[in-house]
């Protein structure tokens, strides 16, 4: 209860300061309407959210304002921006000028040492101890690993049913992956312990902040207190295997490596409280991004045989070359080169994280406006990645657009991904998974929807009505379907 009243009397106090500021600025500040004090059209975009049609509640403020306006969003005054200029401003500019944020809700659950709220040489310094770890010349070596919790989750979820509820057991996939290459605990009662507090902090986190009992939130901030333990002892045995074997290789997992990583002066690159945090972090980061473009994936071809046939084809070849046990390796992947064009074009179009927000550390001069320090400013990249004229038909499905040959799109438009200093470190493993993941699929199995759209909400992450829910055909060993999926 406490905590409740302290954040109305903030968000109060905050918005007296906004109102103050409003008035100095007046006739400086970008085109249209803060809206009512704290909420201001914060529940508009939240309804847009729910009906998928953010690109709608954007285009109204662009046609009304142009591509610099302002709005009242989560109890900030915000500046949104549109266009690839745009995203280049807010992905490359430093830390001193606009900085990456989180409402206080979210780091009280992932903890105040997280990436997204550390700034200049901190955020410097983790986001390079994480890299380490997630760059491609590591990761290559992991391949057979994501492949092998691929090939124990189709066993485990999809061989022998008839039904799967794609994105619910696909999340329990991305954890699994998580688990293993990133925290190197092996299948079992420990990897198990740690599902049910994962979930209330992502539950808690998406949750309104009220931290009463019983609510979501509260649930988060008591599963963080359950999880941490469990993870320094995760750290205290990583550190002893790490002393006793004097060579355990340090990329081993995600936590091996930010243990063993060292500074100039040998000392250690990371506290223990900034791994705690980091490892949350990149849980929380890489489990509902990449469960989301694989159910996308899934959904996709499910109605578009063509589609799916040609995935099919490509990968059958790379299934022909391999004894019919044989792990995934790097070079399969590189020869998945349609699949991944496939998954190019559903980032574009089905956008995983459609809005980012930073906060404005100084008064800032944009486009001829000022953008007050203390601001909120959003970007949404599917606005780019929906804009006629940057991407011909953007409506239409179309993966020739990631061809070799066919023109690249301007910097800054296609940001699924991010752009710049704050570029998503996890993007080779997201892209390792769904490849491997889209390759183990179309070789076992067809598929049709059950719900006929697979209609879909964002809050804020799309979530599937039903999990998105499809009846399974597995595929006998020799006959791939030549062209429709039934
Ligand atoms: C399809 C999958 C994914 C998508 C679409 C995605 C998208 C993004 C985007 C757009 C950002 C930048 C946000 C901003 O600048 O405001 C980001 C940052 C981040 N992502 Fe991902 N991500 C994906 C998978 C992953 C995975 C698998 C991991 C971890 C293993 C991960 C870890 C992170 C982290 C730690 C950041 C913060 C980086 C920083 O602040 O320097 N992501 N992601």
């Amino acid at each position: 209860m406490e905590s409740f009243v302290i954040s109305t009397l903030l968000l109060f106090f905050l918005s007296v300061f906004f109102l103050f500021r409003r008035k100095k600025y007046s006739d400086k500040v970008p085109p249209g309407s803060l809206g009512l004090p704290l909420i201001g059209q914060s529940l508009g975009l939240l309804k847009a959210m729910k009906a998928n049609k953010v690109e709608e509640w954007f285009q109204e403020g662009i046609t009304k304002h142009g591509p610099i306006w302002k709005t009242g969003l989560f109890g900030y005054p915000t500046v949104v921006l549109h266009g690839p200029a745009a995203n280049k401003f807010f992905y490359t500019c430093d830390g001193s000028v606009l900085r990456s944020t989180q409402p206080p809700s979210i780091s009280r659950i992932v903890g105040s040492k997280n990436i997204i709220e550390l700034v200049n040489n901190d955020h410097k310094r983790v986001r390079g101890a994480l890299v380490s770890f997630l760059r491609l010349e590591v990761l290559k070596q992991y391949v057979a690993k994501v492949d092998e919790e691929i090939q124990y989750h189709l066993q485990m979820h999809w061989v022998g049913k008839h039904e799967v509820q794609v994105q619910t057991v696909i999340k329990s996939l991305t954890f699994n992956v998580i688990c293993s290459l990133l925290f190197g605990i092996e299948r079992g009662p420990k990897r198990e312990k740690l599902l049910p507090p994962f979930q209330d902090m992502i539950e808690g986190i998406l949750a309104i902040p009220i931290n009463l009992p019983f609510t979501k939130f509260n649930r988060g901030i008591i599963a963080r207190k359950k999880l941490v333990p469990m993870l320094i002892d995760l750290i205290r045995e990583k550190r002893e295997a790490i002393e006793e074997q004097k060579r355990v290789d340090p990329h081993k997992d995600l936590i091996t490596s930010l243990l063993s990583i060292r500074d100039n002066d040998n000392l250690p690159m990371m506290s223990d409280e900034e791994i705690i945090d980091n490892i949350i972090a990149v849980m929380i980061a890489g489990y509902d991004t990449t469960s989301v473009l694989l159910t996308f994936l899934v959904k996709h071809l499910a109605n578009n045989g063509s589609i799916y046939s040609a995935i099919a084809r490509e990968q059958e070849e790379i299934a022909k070359n391999k004894a019919p046990e044989e792990a995934l390796k790097w070079e399969d992947l590189t020869k998945m080169k349609y699949t991944w064009r496939v998954a190019s074009e559903m980032l574009r179009i089905n956008t995983p994280v459609i809005l980012s927000f930073r906060r404005a550390v100084q008064d800032i001069e944009y486009g001829g406006y000022i953008i007050p320090k203390g601001w909120q400013v959003m970007v949404s990249g599917s606005m780019t990645h929906m804009d006629n004229s940057i991407f011909q038909n953007p409506t239409m499905f179309n993966p020739t657009r990631f061809e070799k040959n066919a023109p690249s799109p301007p910097p800054y438009s296609f940001v699924p991904f991010g752009a710049g200093p704050r570029m998503c470190p996890g993007m080779e493993l997201a892209k390792m998974e769904t490849l491997a993941m889209m390759h183990r699929l179309v070789t076992q199995f067809t598929w049709v929807l059950l719900d006929k759209d697979g209609p879909f909400k964002r809050i804020p992450m799309p979530e599937f009505d039903n999990g998105l829910l499809v009846r399974i055909m597995p595929i006998k060993a020799t006959s791939m379907p030549s062209e429709a999926i039934m």
